[in-house]
């Protein structure tokens, strides 16, 4: 409950809702004192949290300045000058739908939030709006995207992919919308864009907190006119496309800060779904372990007592961490994983990979009950998985030398500069 400028008002809280004065706010509250984007609330098992993003008079909770907190029943939440009364038991809080399997598509989780989010994909991917995927870097959004594809309308038609962190801005601009003959030195030939071609499918941007702010207007105008204009032509041309964005940057937030725009926030978001980190859904890495193991073709699944361990680690890599490690587990052994994917990182590879050279080559992989050899496989596995491991060293070591200005890393190692991001992503760096 609270009052502003227009009178006393109540509301009730249900999943994410935005605070503040802009009209398109869940909550709109008309006072001066209130930023446009002011603060996120979240009902959440535990309780209502408050996240402030980034507002000019700062949010409050029982008095204290708060970034984000939980407000506790009854308590008062203070944004610039306006007061809000959080009342728990105001209205009973509605049952979550759960998905009754533990995949959806190609994602695996047996974990209650990942089956809310399944239910939730299931019931968003029939729906033609845009969905917005915010997640921690390698949780598996990209496969989210995939999946509400393949559950949409659309799937059969294509699904193209767009990095919005991997190309500098002209070229991005042009892999998205497409150019003309000449457009730009080095366009020979006239070619359609990611819009063009995924007609009657899904564009999936990924990363589009990277989005170069002077992109977004047009990005815009796609969305609003359903139509494309290829760098240095004039004609429109028709674009029947669902877009699904992702990011792992609080996107609200640099809304908030001006980095964003927020018309175009708005548009993208118009279905938000959030994607769980790992460490809050441990239920799920026996299941996920076991699902690379099956994809690999190994037999067997996860050692009791190496899962215990993979249970307390931090996995800030998220899946795709756990993933990379189940890879390397199988070609070096569930040893020399552990020992690389330790939480500081700090242990540089290549001498782990001196420290267990051939003499001592026959730790047995603890991963597999089928007590698989390091050394008793096919070479080419094996050999992939080592190149890997002095890539990922060669890579660490690169950036440090270079202060992780990857610019001047790429020069120094005379490759592209979206190859080293490519790198950074592949190796959890
Ligand atoms: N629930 C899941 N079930 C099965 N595989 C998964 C799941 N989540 C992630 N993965 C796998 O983990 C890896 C990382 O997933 P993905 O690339 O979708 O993450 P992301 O969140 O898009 O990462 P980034 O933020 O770096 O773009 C992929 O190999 C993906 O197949």
């Amino acid at each position: 409950m609270w009052t502003d400028d227009t009178g006393e008002h109540t509301t009730v809280i249900d999943g994410r809702q935005l605070v503040g004065s802009a009209a398109r706010s869940g909550i709109v509250i008309q006072d001066g004192t209130v930023s446009r984007l002011h603060a996120e609330f979240e009902a959440r098992r535990d309780g209502l949290w408050v996240r402030d993003l980034g507002s000019r008079n700062g949010t409050y909770v029982e008095g204290l300045q708060v970034s984000g907190a939980r407000v506790p029943d009854h308590g008062k939440v203070r944004l610039g000058a306006v007061e809000l009364v959080v009342d728990y038991e105001a209205e009973p809080r509605k049952a979550v739908p759960v998905w009754r399997e533990a995949r959806f598509g190609r994602l695996v989780g047996t974990s209650l939030a990942m089956r809310e989010l399944f239910a939730a994909l299931a019931r968003i991917s029939p729906l033609d709006a845009p969905v917005l995927i915010q997640g921690e870097t390698g949780t598996g959004k990209e496969l989210v995207a995939q999946a509400i594809h393949d559950a949409s309308t659309r799937a059969g038609k294509p699904f193209v992919v767009v990095d919005c962190a991997a190309l500098p801005e002209n070229l991005l601009d042009a892999e998205l919308f497409g150019h003309a003959q000449g457009a730009f030195s080095g366009a020979t030939t006239a070619r359609a864009g990611a819009v063009e071609l995924a007609d009657g499918g899904t564009v999936f941007l990924d990363e589009i907190g990277e989005l170069p702010i002077s992109m977004q207007p047009k990005l815009l105008r796609v969305l609003e006119s359903k139509t494309v204009r290829r760098l240095g032509e004039t004609t429109q041309r028709q674009a029947d496309v669902r877009f699904i964005s992702s990011t792992h940057r609080d996107l609200l937030t640099m809304v908030s800060a001006g980095e964003f725009r927020e018309d175009l926030y708005f548009r993208l978001a118009a279905l938000p779904i959030s994607v769980p980190a790992l460490r809050d859904r441990r239920e799920d890495i026996e299941l996920l372990v076991n699902h690379f193991l099956e994809q690999s073709k190994s037999p067997g699944s996860a050692d009791p007592e190496l899962l215990r361990e993979l249970l307390g680690r931090p996995w800030r890599g998220n899946v795709r961490e756990l993933r990379n490690f189940v890879e390397r587990a199988r070609a070096l052994g569930a040893d020399q994983a552990l020992a690389m994917s330790e939480p500081t990182r700090q242990r540089p590879p290549v001498d782990a990979v001196a420290a267990s050279e051939p003499t001592s080559g026959t730790t047995p992989s603890k991963l597999v009950t089928a007590d698989e050899k390091v050394f008793d496989q096919k070479y080419r596995d094996f050999r992939d998985a080592w190149l890997d491991l002095g890539e990922r060293e060669y890579v660490q070591r690169l950036l440090a030398r270079h202060e992780r200005n990857v610019s001047a890393a790429a020069r120094a190692a005379e490759i592209h500069r979206t190859y080293i991001y490519r790198l950074i992503r592949k190796h959890e760096i």
